[in-house]
Order: structure tokens, then sequence, then C-alpha cells
């Protein structure tokens, strides 16, 4: 009852039907999205950027960056496997994708897991990322630009908890700061804003978070001028998709893959019911 409350409120504030404009519009123009990711996740990277109607390209080496950067609508970088040789490339690209006006998003895998990992967060935090998405001991340790308890890639705080964090992280660097978690937190700054979609088990499959930024990179290159918008319609239809997909699923495994159809499968009718979206400030 207390959810239909919630939903109610979240339909008329026009949420759910701006989720669906942009998810329409990345089916209809296909943006190309670079991607300068991990290892890990390239394969359910590019896979949740094709369910949803977008271009993947993981296409990561310094070579061909001033060729094929200024072609892409977007630019992903995800530091999750990174290392020094990986690292000139990600920043080459962030300077072409600010420098012809694209927007790009960091995912600062980990960041507070070592020293040299948290200096190259912080370097391309410097290049101006229109969106920054992480978890909350990835923002924390951003924001206060220092190591803390880790749990590698994974998080050992809720994003409730990372609020304050994520505020100040975007003000200052001029990013809007998404975090994940039960309730993904997203904020310029000023206005803090949460997307209650997705269940649980999204946690137990490996690159979700990083495929989730991907799909943040294709909403914003579909409404540049409204990032913090876009941000929180890509979380909210990736939680659509990974509640969908839940009811067909047994595990993690099966989830995987019924979310990916469900991306890929999601209609006006199950957007306007499901979004969930309230304003905490
Ligand atoms: N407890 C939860 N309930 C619902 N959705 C969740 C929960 N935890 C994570 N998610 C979702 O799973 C995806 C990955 O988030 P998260 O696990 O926080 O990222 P990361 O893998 O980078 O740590 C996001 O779409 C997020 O909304
Ligand atoms: C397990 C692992 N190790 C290095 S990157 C990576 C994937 C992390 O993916 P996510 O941040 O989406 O959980
Ligand atoms: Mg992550």
């Amino acid at each position: 009852m207390e959810e239909d409350k919630v939903r109610g409120k979240a339909e008329a504030s026009g949420w759910p039907a701006r989720a669906w404009r942009l998810l329409s519009a990345i089916r209809s123009e296909s943006p190309l999205i670079q991607c300068i990711t991990n290892m890990v996740s390239m394969d359910l990277m590019a896979n949740t950027l094709l369910s949803a109607g977008a271009s993947p390209a993981m296409i990561h080496s310094a070579d061909e960056i001033p060729d094929f950067t200024p072609h892409a609508r977007a630019l992903c970088v995800n530091v999750g496997t990174l290392s020094a040789d990986w690292l000139p490339a990600m920043k080459l690209a962030a300077q072409f994708a600010s420098q012809s006006a694209k927007p790009w998003v960091l995912d600062p895998v980990a960041a507070g897991a070592s020293g040299f990992r948290l200096k190259a967060c912080l370097e391309l935090v410097e290049l101006k990322p229109t969106v920054i998405r992480g978890n909350a001991s990835e923002v924390i340790a951003l924001s206060k630009a220092s190591l803390g308890p880790t749990k590698g890639v994974d998080s050992s705080h809720e994003s409730t908890d990372a609020v304050e964090a994520a505020k100040s992280l975007a003000q200052a660097s001029g990013a809007i700061v998404a975090v994940s978690g039960a309730v993904d937190i997203v904020t310029d700054g000023e206005r803090v804003v949460g997307a209650h979609n997705g269940v649980p088990m999204m946690q137990r499959i490996t690159a979700t978070g990083c495929s989730v930024t991907a799909l943040i990179a294709a909403f914003v290159a579909v409404d540049p001028l409204h990032a913090l918008e876009a941000t929180v319609s890509a979380l909210s239809i990736f939680g659509v998709a990974g509640e969908m997909g839940m009811n067909l699923a047994k595990g993690p495994a099966s989830l995987r893959m019924h979310l990916i159809d469900s991306l890929y499968g999601l209609d006006d009718a199950v957007v306007h019911s499901r979004v969930t979206i309230t304003s905490f400030s």
C-alpha cells in the first residue's frame, strides 16, 4: 500500500514518462557509446547497451582515440582492472570527449582500495566527467580523497550513508554524482533524487554496477542538457529490468540473462507502472 503511494507520487512527478521517452530515444537513435572498461565487465556492459538499443564499442587503445572518440555520442570510463598502461588512454579519451562537448561518465571502481587507483580516479575527476557513478564506499573514498576500509569492488556502506559525500563530490567536481545501492541516490550537489527500483540479487552478478554506468552514458547521450534526469532515468530503467528479470530467474546466472531480455522488452506500460523515483530535497 505504502509502495503504491510512492509509485503514485512518482507517476504524478512525470519521472516515468521521462524515463520512457529517453529509453525510446535510445532505441530510435542508437547512440554510439565508447567504453574503456575492465576485463570483467566488457561482455555484460556491451550486451546491456545493445539490449537498450545503443551501440557499444569497447575501444581502448590510445592510438585509436583521436580518430574514434569524436564519433562517439558519449564515453564511459571504468577503472575496474586499472593498470599504468591503460590510464593514459582513459585520460586522452576523456579530454577528447570534453573538447568535443560530448558527455562522459566515470565509474571509479574500488577507488579507495589503493593509492594508485585513488590518484588515478582523482586525476580523471579533474577532466570534468559529466556523471560519476559508484557504490557508496567508492563515492565516500573519492569525496574524501582518502583510502578507506575496503571490500575491493563491493561496497561496505549503504547508499544512504553516502548522501553528504555525494553532494560534496558533486559540488567540488561539477559532475552529477550517482550512488548505487538498495536506493540509488543522484545529486547535482543541491537536489537529491532517489531511484527505488531494482532487486538485491543484482549485487550477486558481477558488473551490474559497471553496466548501469554505461547505460547512464547512453541516457545522457540522448539528453545531454539534463544529465541529472537522464542519470536517474537510466538507474530506474535498469532497476525495472532487474525486477522483471527476477520474476523469471532462479538465481544470479539466470537473472543475468533475464535482466538483459527484460531490458530489451520493456514497454510503456511496464515503465509507467514500475518506475519509482522520489525527491529527497
Ligand atoms: N539491495 C539492492 N536492492 C535493489 N537493487 C540493488 C541493490 N543493490 C544494488 N542494486 C542495484 O544493482 C546495480 C549495481 O549496483 P551496485 O551493486 O551498488 O554497484 P557496484 O556493482 O558498482 O558495487 C544498480 O542498478 C543498483 O541499483
Ligand atoms: C570483480 C571485478 N574486479 C575488478 S573489476 C570487477 C568488476 C566489478 O563490477 P561491478 O563494479 O559492477 O560490481
Ligand atoms: Mg562497481
